[in-house]
């Protein structure tokens, strides 16, 4: 593959603003590409996929290059790719074998191979014990680009029919009824399909939070932590549009998000609802025959789309979410009627985010009114998709489910 100086540059841009301004990789992308009108598909794919993994593999990289100059560190991952540089004055200083033999010399370094902050590969080997070797292993491989097909609008063979004329190919993958991956990465949101409402990209692990809740058409939902409404969209289709779910969040702009999410989708039934406090809680005890807990998390089981995760991070972040987990499954269960299910769910695989926690409000005095039906520890090996967690809660009680 070529290199051409025009896109080099706005990957070194970029990985400036990352680094050294502190800024959201895709955010950085985004304005990246369109201060670039110019840049062809290609040009653009180069661009977005060079800066994901020189974000990806950085320790890596900083470490096997010879200084910190941006064009020596893009060389450096460029050679690690296997791949040549051309003959630029920029690339001169590098010279490619002894870039390999300093990275065959880190073996038996997983930390610095895998390219994570040290306390990070502790606490994964720490709680993950010996599948954190092939976790991690799997979080720094590039993500599939996974759809869910809109079923209030398409089936999914319909919509696999639909993409294949535009020359998209797509598959099924088993055991999820509502997805279709991509055969190669592209920017499908172009797609008039999708301008049309007739699919949203969500991974497949992230299908299975909403499926968990069993719901019905006519039931009174609650997404408590809907954020821009990913699980909310899922919901409302497989409830096929009738009964009510009320997206819940702190931040109402995310919610502003559902609410137009919903519109191209073709939803009626989705509530959107600032939380403000304890008290919009407390209103609503006992009135949801479902309750979904999204909660906020480490991400750490999404490495494969957010690589820059794990340079934001610590210790003490994971350690504070952990605390906003506990505080809101003790509190929000509250909002489930007798007999009705509680989903907790996130997007990590440390069992201290999962399983733990959802141990602890079993075992505490508002936790005494649940029990466990099941639980999915989805690591990211595995499924060959995101790494999640549900468990699916049952509160003791008559069943009186509010189908209308
Ligand atoms: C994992 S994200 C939710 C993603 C969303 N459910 C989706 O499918 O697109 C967690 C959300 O919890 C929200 N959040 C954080 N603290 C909260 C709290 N105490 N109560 C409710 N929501 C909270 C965040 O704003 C964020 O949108």
């Amino acid at each position: 593959m070529k290199l051409f100086p025009n896109t080099v540059k706005g990957v070194i841009y970029a990985i400036d603003e990352i680094f050294n301004q502190n800024r959201y990789a895709d955010k950085v992308i985004e304005k990246t590409l369109k201060s670039n009108p110019k840049w062809g598909a290609r040009d653009r794919a180069f661009v977005a996929e060079s800066v994901y993994e020189m974000v990806r593999w950085w320790r890596l990289i900083n470490e096997v290059s010879p200084s910190k100059d941006l064009y020596h560190l893009f060389g450096t991952y460029w050679v690690l790719q296997g791949k040549g540089l051309p003959d630029w004055r920029e690339f001169k200083a590098l010279e490619p074998q002894k870039i390999k033999a300093k990275y065959e010399a880190l073996i038996g370094n997983r930390a610095l191979k895998q390219s994570i902050p040290d306390w990070l590969d502790e606490m994964g080997a720490a709680q993950l014990g010996e599948k954190w070797d092939k976790e991690i292993d799997t979080l720094n491989q590039q993500a599939e680009v996974v759809l869910r097909v809109n079923t209030l609008k398409i089936t999914r063979e319909q919509l696999a029919k639909r993409l294949a004329e535009d020359g998209i190919e797509t598959y099924a993958p088993k055991g999820y009824k509502d997805a279709l991956v991509l055969g190669k990465r592209q920017n499908i949101f172009k797609n008039a399909a999708f301008k049309e409402g007739l699919f949203e990209v969500q991974d497949a692990s992230s299908q299975l939070v909403a499926a968990a809740l069993d719901v019905k058409p006519g039931m009174r939902v609650i997404d408590a932590c809907a954020g821009s409404g990913g699980k909310s969209l899922h919901l409302a289709a497989l409830m096929e549009n009738k009964g009510r779910i009320l997206s819940m969040d702190l931040e109402g702009w995310k919610l502003q998000n559902t609410k137009l999410r919903a519109r191209r989708n073709g939803i009626s039934i989705i509530e959107p609802k600032v939380i403000e406090g304890n008290k919009t809680i407390k209103r609503l005890k006992e009135s949801a025959d479902r309750v979904l807990l999204d909660v906020p998390c480490s991400g750490l089981g999404v490495l494969k789309r957010n690589p820059d995760t794990k340079w934001k991070l610590s210790p003490e972040s994971i350690e504070k979410v952990q605390g906003i987990q506990q505080e809101i499954i003790q509190n929000y269960s509250s909002m489930v009627r007798p007999g009705g299910i509680l989903v907790y769910a996130t997007c990590s695989i440390l069992p201290s985010e999962n399983q733990q926690q959802v141990q602890k409000f079993l075992a505490s005095e508002k936790g005494k009114d649940f029990e466990m039906v099941e639980d999915q520890k989805v690591l990211a090996q595995e499924s060959g998709f995101d790494g999640f967690y549900i468990a699916k809660l049952k509160k003791k009680g008559t069943s009186r489910d509010s189908i209308e």
